[in-house]
This record gives C-alpha cells, structure tokens and sequence, in this order.
C-alpha cells in the first residue's frame, strides 16, 4: 500500500483558484480540529512562531486528518533533525524559515528525501508516517509525496531567488512580508512601498520560473496585490487574530449594549 497522495502538492501542480489558508498557532489540537473544519484548502500549523513540540503537532495532524483541509507544518528552521521527526510524525508538506541560500534550500531538500535522493533517516515505521509500519512500502513511496515549501523573507534571499527556486526538492516558496520587510529596513512595518513592491518582484521573477509562490498576510492591500500577481496559496488570518479580534469586538459589543440596556437578554 503507497504512501498517501499529497493532494497540496497535487493541487500546486495544477493551475487553479488561489488556495485559501489559515495560520494555527494556538498549539491546541482542538483549535486545529476547528480551524481545519472551517473550510480552508490549508492550514499551517505553526511550530516556528507557536508554542509548539512535535508531539503536539502529531495531535493536530491526527485530529484534522479526517478533513480535507491540507496541512502544511511550519517548522523553527531547517534542521535535519527536525525535518525527520515532522515527517515521521506524518507531515508531508513542510514549510522552513528564513531560507536565503540555496545551499540552505538544498540541505533541506535532500533532509526531506530518503535516498538516493536525500539523507533522511531510517524510522518512520515507528510513527504516523507509515501508519506504523502499516504502509508497507512507505519508503519506497514517501519521495514523491513529499512538499517542501521554503520561505523567501530576506534581502539576501531575494538575491539568491532563481537559485534557491530551481534547487531540486523545492517545490514552492511562501514571502514571510513581515521578516522581509524587517530585514529591508522597514522592521514592523510590511505595509510600505518599498515592501509591496519587493513583494511584487518576488512573485513576478517566479512567476517567470512557473515556480507556485504563497505568501502569509493579513494586509488587505498586501492581499490584493499578491493575488494579482499570481500567487497560488495565500494565508490571510491565524487563529490567534481570529480569537483575539472577535474577544475585542464582542468585549465592546457587551458592553455597549450593557452600559444602555438595564439587562442583557440572550
Ligand atoms: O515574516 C512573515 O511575515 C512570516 O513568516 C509570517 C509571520 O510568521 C506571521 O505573519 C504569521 O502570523
């Protein structure tokens, strides 16, 4: 029995609407089960930024299996050794941070591929990956089902773009607007000129390549433009803004209404 297809990477094969996505960083499994369900082509659960361990992404994994919101894991770098646990854990689409040479891109690569194709090590019969040794040519399969998405959030990167783009085993690249706009001067403010316009350039040079480019954002503006310039996923909220802005405006709604009303009614 193969290894299952990984219908992200299927999808960014195909020309297509923009997939839709949704940023998980509470490190719930329950909050993933939510999210998941709410209707997004993809989620990215967030071990970077999130407060999350490898066995809490198991969970969220486990628990959104049955949806067919696609899950993509962020991880905090592109350790080797953390490429295998994510996998063997059952991820099959990674997303790696701050990515700037295709040297990094290419370590990553070949960490996500058994051999001859990479260095990955020997044990997901141990894990989810082979539904515990259950898949029983998992390795022989795992390769292709692979997707490795880096991230482009750099000076340095968008220099090296074509190179880390056209490295084998990079299957598509994510704009984080945020570091890249930190790093271009501009830390904490992803909504300038000079950030769109660098954000521009980075999808039309892999647009070029008929590389598939995402980005994460929250900007309207910075949505628009992304979604003119031929982005193929976007993440346009996370959980953690979702909860916090609906806690703030119902907080205020309440209290608006309690400050008039004698009693609320429900
Ligand atoms: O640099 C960025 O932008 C990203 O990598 C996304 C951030 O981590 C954040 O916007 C996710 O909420």
């Amino acid at each position: 029995m193969p290894v299952p297809v990984n219908a992200f990477k299927q999808a960014l094969s195909q020309p297509g609407p923009i997939l839709q996505g949704l940023w998980v960083a509470l490190a719930s499994p329950h909050v993933a089960e939510l999210c998941a369900g709410a209707g997004f082509d993809w989620i990215l659960i967030d071990a970077e930024h999130g407060p999350n361990d490898i066995p809490l992404v198991a969970q969220q994994l486990a628990v959104t299996q049955h949806l067919p919101a696609q899950r993509i894991v962020r991880l905090p770098a592109g350790e080797s050794w953390l490429i295998k646990q994510a996998l063997d854990i059952g991820a099959q689409t990674l997303l790696i941070p701050m990515v700037d040479t295709p040297e990094q891109a290419l370590a990553a690569a070949r960490a996500c591929r058994y051999p001859p194709d990479g260095t990955r090590g020997m044990g997901a019969g141990l894990g989810r990956a082979s539904n515990f040794g259950r898949v029983g040519d998992y390795v022989a399969t795992a390769n292709d089902q692979v997707c490795l998405i880096v991230q482009i959030e750099s000076r340095l990167a968008m220099e090296n773009l074509e190179a880390i783009a056209e490295t084998p085993g990079v299957d598509a690249l994510l704009i984080g607007p945020a570091d890249l706009a930190g790093d271009l001067g501009f830390p904490g403010r992803a909504n300038v000129p000079e950030v769109y316009a660098a954000v521009e350039e980075i999808f039309a040079r892999l647009k070029a390549l008929g590389k598939p480019a995402g980005i994460m954002s929250t900007d309207p503006a910075m949505i628009a433009l992304s979604s003119r310039a031929g982005a193929r996923f976007i993440a346009t909220e996370s959980d953690t803004g979702l909860l916090a802005r609906a806690a703030a405006a119902h907080l205020s709604r309440v209290k608006g209404e309690t400050d008039d009303a004698e009693t609320m009614t429900y």
